[in-house]
């Protein structure tokens, strides 16, 4: 497995390089996912002419590059020296306009793939087969299968069987691009397999269902506990963090507390409880994350019990709750002292 230690850039920084052909989409998902740009507005942005590096801080600190689709990847540049830029990357983003003629894109990938993996064969791959929402379902599934194997055609011609390429189906009017992004930045954090065992204690010894460690400020989550995520849960769990948000905003002086980090502050804290019995629980954690989970309080035979004897034994069991989150919460923060990106 690869070492996210080699990841590292000269910043000290996880990069992801996100590349594609003129008009794919790579600063719409840009804006989407880190700027909050609702996905109506990218109809507006104009054609990227140069390349562009963004950095954010979460849970590691990580740079997001995009290169202009208009520019020749394979003529030399002024903007960047391909070779040094390739080695410093933890993964290469390729996104592919599924709307369009795709052909052309393919080839390109498979190029830059053979390029990106003779510099740096740790390399992550992760092609996005985007703009999904004009596809009818059936159509979906038949262009992942067609580009999954001409892309994979493309690469044992030039010799490259085997070489990892991970493929979505993402489009920005959907939570597509949020899942896709999670699992890509997942496997740029090292400690990722040592945050999945805290999150399955934290599921074994408490009533939790589903547990998402989020990026508040862009619903990315950069870990779950083991059990498979079902999009509908990821959902709910994603826009509860929107309600808590202004919810805060309300009730506080401003909601940009959540996203910032004060030692002084208490940690924000916001349980819901929806119609089917679920409770929806958030607690604010280090680095602009917050866990979110569904939890399901099982009161036993209630038949002999008051409202207030029921109520009273939710109220304990979210009491210990609480207790094992700020444990977790506690080995997060050591976690992240330790961390070897940040
Ligand atoms: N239907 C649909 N349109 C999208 C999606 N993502 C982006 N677009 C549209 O695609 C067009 C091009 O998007 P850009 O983000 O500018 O593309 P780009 O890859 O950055 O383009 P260059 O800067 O020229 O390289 C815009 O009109 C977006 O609204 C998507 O998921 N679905």
């Amino acid at each position: 497995m690869q070492s996210a230690s080699d990841l590292i850039n000269k910043d000290n920084k996880a990069t992801i390089l996100l590349m594609g052909l003129r008009r794919c989409g790579k600063s719409s998902i840009c804006k989407v996912v880190f700027h909050n740009m609702q996905p109506l507005d990218t109809l507006y942005l104009e054609s990227t002419s140069k390349p562009t590096k963004e950095e954010f801080k979460s849970l590691i600190d990580l740079a997001v590059m995009e290169l202009p689709g208009q520019l020749n990847f394979f003529e030399p540049s002024n903007f960047y020296d391909s070779e040094k830029l390739f080695s410093s990357i933890g993964a290469l983003v390729y996104v592919i306009d599924s709307q369009d003629e795709y052909l052309n894109a393919l080839t390109n990938v498979s190029m830059i793939v053979e390029y990106a993996y003779r510099i740096n064969p740790k390399i992550h791959i992760e092609v996005l087969i985007h703009k999904i929402d004009g596809l009818s379902e059936d159509f979906r599934m038949d262009t992942q299968r067609d580009i999954m194997q001409r892309v994979g055609d493309e690469l044992l011609d030039l010799g490259l069987e085997g070489v990892q390429v991970s493929f979505y189906l993402t489009s920005i009017f959907d939570h597509s691009i949020y899942e896709a992004f999670s699992r890509i930045i997942q496997k740029l954090i090292f400690e990722l397999p040592a945050l999945e065992n805290l999150l399955d204690l934290l599921i074994q010894y408490n009533k939790f269902e589903k547990i998402f460690l989020f990026d508040i400020n862009s619903k990315i989550y950069v870990a779950t506990d083991s059990s498979p995520v079902d999009i509908q849960t990821y959902e709910v769990c994603a826009e509860f963090i929107d309600v808590t948000i202004d919810l805060d905003g309300l009730y506080e002086t401003g909601a940009e507390k959540l996203l910032l980090e004060d030692k002084n502050n208490k940690p924000i804290k916001c349980i819901s409880k929806l119609k089917n019995g679920t409770i929806l629980y958030l607690h604010q954690m280090i680095r602009g994350l917050a866990l979110v989970a569904l939890v399901r309080i099982d009161n036993g035979d209630t038949s002999n019990l008051s409202q207030k004897e029921i109520d009273d034994n939710v109220k304990t069991q979210l009491s210990i709750i609480d207790h094992n989150v700020c444990v977790f919460k506690k080995s997060l923060e050591k976690m992240w002292e330790s961390s070897r990106i940040k």
